[in-house]
């Protein structure tokens, strides 16, 4: 398996750093609530202001991106000030932008220049041009923006040459909740009138947040339409606490088999995000939602895991909607599955493919280097668990998800764990080492 990635590696020891580790912790800002916000903060007539960003580099690489089209941004301590362009001058001269290995920022910004009839070209690395663009070109067509592809067909790098937006229906085919909030963004930059339908409820912050920017949206199961004119602009956003990231220090509580709880505080709850919690309390670990309430759209609140207990039990993955809603977390359910006795499956995992590596495959490669058992059957995934793991050399393939993941099951093994190009946690995650240093353990880059 390939990546573009270049990094360093990471040592994971199994000699706890200090005794007196933290039971109460906060994760950085979700990485998809800090694009949409982005993004539409530069829409909005006003300065906006963003508290607790996501500044991995999928989300801070959408920063340069925006300057170069207009945008104004700027740092004042640990806010974030975006500004849409002087006089609405968006740059005309077809700008080159870079989105490096976000595809959540590539789609979305592809959807919000062909509503503004922005002239660009739209680029990634190397794993991005891989990606499917398919999924947001053709709908963005169907509504009558310009693009085209430079390289190959469905792929990075597109030239947007404008073309008008016209009021429409298109019908998704895929779950991708960045393909339904591509063309949400493009209703939104040309105040269209659109209804989309879709197959699956998959991460839904962008409705959200238009909902909470006034758009007319009627949100319906398998459809939204929206009316993209905003009648409550953005002035402020706090953005909470990442649960993907949470997911990372919660499996890391249970793989050192913690005999106290761990308390993650102002986390988005988002029901179409917590599915990994939900998978937990399959398995017997005990998690509850403490101060739940309402923020910016969002459900927002505190995630308890209790202690460890032993006898936990195997988990299936079957429903899409639960599926999606863990969609990130697979390879740190797979890292799980092998610590618990029998075998767990994951079904209909296909989108899994198309992310940074074939994460099927990448998951399944990560965990037969520390001498699990796993298998990938077409669009399936069985993990057999219970049977002993070792430290060694890991593969991440560049892949931030495998990365952490490897990182957290390697600190419960005795001895130093090697994780291959490990430092790609700074694509989503760049506070990683000194959160789990919070949690004792014992990791540093080579
Ligand atoms: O909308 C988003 O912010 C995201 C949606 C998911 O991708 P897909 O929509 O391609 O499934 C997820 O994997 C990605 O990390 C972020
Ligand atoms: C797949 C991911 O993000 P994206 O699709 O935006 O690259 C991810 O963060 O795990």
């Amino acid at each position: 398996m390939s990546t573009s990635y270049y990094g360093r590696d990471l040592i994971v020891s199994d000699q706890q750093i200090s005794t007196a580790s933290s039971n109460i912790l906060q994760v950085p800002g979700d990485k998809s609530i800090s694009h949409r916000v982005l993004l539409a903060a530069a829409i909005t007539p006003k300065p906006t202001r963003l508290y607790n960003l996501n500044l991995g580099n999928a989300v801070s690489l959408l920063i340069p991106a925006l300057k170069t089209l207009g945008v104004q941004v700027s740092l004042e301590k640990n806010v974030v000030i975006v500004s849409p362009p002087i006089n609405d001058a968006w740059n005309q001269e077809e700008v080159y932008v870079n989105l490096g290995p976000s595809s959540a920022a590539a789609r979305f910004l592809i959807g919000l220049l062909a509503g503004l009839r922005v002239k660009a070209v739209v680029d990634g690395d190397e794993t991005l041009r891989t990606r499917p663009m398919d999924w947001i070109v053709e709908p963005l067509q169907e509504l009558g923006a310009n693009i085209q592809y430079l390289g190959e067909a469905g792929c990075l790098p597109v030239v947007l040459k404008g073309g008008c937006l016209q009021d429409g229906t298109v019908q998704l085919k895929i779950g991708s909740a960045q393909a339904r909030s591509s063309v949400l963004f493009a209703a939104f930059a040309s105040e269209r009138n659109v209804k989309i339908f879709y197959p699956i409820r998959s991460r839904d912050h962008t409705i959200r947040l238009f909902q909470y920017l006034g758009m007319d949206i009627q949100d319906l199961p398998g459809s939204v339409q929206i009316q993209g004119k905003c009648s409550q602009p953005l002035a402020e956003y706090h953005i909470p606490g990442d649960p993907s990231a949470a997911a990372f220090l919660a499996a890391a509580h249970i793989f050192q088999r913690r005999q106290t709880e761990l308390v993650l505080e102002n986390i988005c709850l988002n029901p179409t995000r917590i599915g990994f919690f939900e998978v937990l309390k399959e398995c017997g670990i005990q998690v509850e939602y403490k101060n739940v309430r309402q923020a910016f759209g969002e459900t927002v609140g505190t995630i308890i895991i209790g202690k460890f207990c032993e006898n936990l039990q195997p988990f299936q993955i079957k429903d899409s909607f639960l599926f999606h809603s863990l969609i990130d977390e697979i390879p740190l359910l797979v890292a799980l599955a092998a610590i618990i006795p029998g075998q767990s499956a994951i079904f209909g995992a296909k989108e899994l493919v198309f992310k940074e590596t074939n994460r099927l495959l990448s998951s399944q490669n990560m965990l037969l280097a520390f001498g699990g058992q796993a298998k990938v059957v077409d669009d399936s995934m069985y993990i057999t668990g219970g049977l002993p793991l070792q430290a060694g050399t890991i593969p991440s393939f560049g892949d931030h998800r495998i990365a952490m993941s490897a990182a957290a099951l390697a600190f419960s093994l005795p001895g130093s764990s090697k994780i291959l190009l490990g430092e790609c946690y700074e694509t989503s995650f760049p506070e990683f080492p000194q959160l789990m240093s919070l949690m004792g353990l014992n990791i540093f880059h080579c």
